[in-house]
């Protein structure tokens, strides 16, 4: 006779093992459904490509064989950029790397970058990395709307300038195997204080990404959003000299990435056809417990996650809660002391 026990564990077994085979099933599933991600003699453009994360997406472009622009205000950074990249060309008589300096918050700035590249190149853009973004954090009611609106004017009207021209030439040139990738960020999937503004436009870009992956598969455009965390580029340096301490405090818990392992990161997530991208633990949690209506990168996986990230986001919310509550009455502790020694 079989014991309660024994039961008990062909039951879990059953379980686990049921999962296991649904979790390859969906793996399968992605790998079938992906048509890969080739840039071998294709222009890339990459939009904020001189320094950080979009120089390090450059240079694996490089590697992996494309011919690569990139684009940015700043002349000498590009020039310097451009040799660097260079330097990683898979097979460098052949491919062929240029800079074009522009403004991309301008719209006419976008639309002439867009066409000088392709004068360049000799050939249409193929592949559109969207990476130039800016974080200027800071509190809320500290911040004037001016800094607020640069935030956006750069993070989503500047990504919007250059996908909109680059996608209207797509669609009018019928290009093949052509691809849109956007960066959003971690807090493109959730809020967090000192980040209103920076919050607002890469949940701009996601809203952005999602609705074109769905409009541009009328022309086999395949669109693709990448999360990253926290990364230490000379962005990163420059938004922690307005960061507050607050901010500072609780981002800690994440520990961060090199451009380098983001971009690697990225394109395994562009090899497997996944639509949103992460590449940390964090950002995965963030983006199966907010995932809404977007594909799933693994259908098993992702759905026990965010059953996992449901539960774990309560706890986090107290943490936040509690932190942010407590620091306002250090503030105001520290505002009275300052008001009874005036007094004095
Ligand atoms: N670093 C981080 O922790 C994280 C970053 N991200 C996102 O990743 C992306 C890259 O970030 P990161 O590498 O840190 O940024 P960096 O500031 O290091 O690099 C930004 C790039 O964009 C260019 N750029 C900035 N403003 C403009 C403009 N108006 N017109 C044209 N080009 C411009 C810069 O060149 P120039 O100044 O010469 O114009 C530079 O090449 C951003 O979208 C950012 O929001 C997401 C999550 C985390
Ligand atoms: C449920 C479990 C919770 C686990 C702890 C979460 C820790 C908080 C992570 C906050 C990370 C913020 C990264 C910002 C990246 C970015 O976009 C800016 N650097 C702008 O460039």
């Amino acid at each position: 006779m079989t014991e309660n026990w024994q039961v008990a564990i062909i039951t879990v077994f059953t379980v686990l093992g049921g999962i296991t085979i649904a979790a390859v099933v969906s793996e399968v599933y992605m790998w079938l459904t992906s048509s890969g991600f080739s840039v071998r003699d294709k222009h890339c453009y990459v939009a904020g490509g001189s320094q950080g994360l979009g120089k390090a997406i450059a240079q694996d472009l490089a590697r992996r064989g494309a011919h690569v622009t990139i684009v940015a205000r700043r002349e000498s950074v590009l020039k310097e950029a451009l040799e660097e990249i260079k330097a990683c060309a898979q097979l460098p008589e052949e491919q062929k790397f240029y800079y074009v300096a522009a403004d991309l918050t301008n719209y006419e700035e976008a639309v002439k970058a867009v066409s000088q590249a392709v004068e360049k190149q000799g050939q249409s853009i193929e592949i559109l990395f969207s990476v130039a973004g800016m974080a200027c954090p800071g509190l809320f009611v500290e911040q004037d709307v001016p800094t607020l609106t640069k935030i956006m004017n750069l993070n989503y009207f500047g990504t919007l300038h250059t996908v909109h021209e680059v996608t209207k030439r797509m669609v009018a040139e019928n290009i093949k195997g052509a691809r849109i990738v956007l960066v959003s960020s971690t807090l493109g999937f959730f809020g967090l204080i000192g980040y209103s503004g920076y919050c607002a436009s890469k949940f701009a870009i996601r809203g952005l990404a999602e609705a074109l992956r769905i409009e541009l598969r009328m022309y086999s455009i395949g669109v693709h959003c990448y999360f990253p965390g926290t990364i230490f580029t000379p962005g990163y340096e420059s938004e922690n000299l307005t960061k507050p301490q607050i901010t500072k405090d609780i981002e800690g818990a994440d520990e961060g990435m090199t451009p380098e392992q983001c971009s690697k990161g990225m394109f395994k997530g562009l090899v497997r056809g996944e639509f949103a991208i992460t590449t940390d633990p964090i950002s995965m949690l963030f983006r199966c417990g907010t995932r809404g209506a977007i594909p799933n990168n693994n259908f098993v996986l992702d759905t026990i996650i965010s059953g996992i990230a449901w539960i774990a986001f309560i706890p986090w919310r107290m943490f936040v809660d509690y932190t942010v509550t407590k620091h306002a009455a250090t503030v105001s502790k520290s505002k009275n002391k300052m008001k009874n020694r005036k007094s004095e």
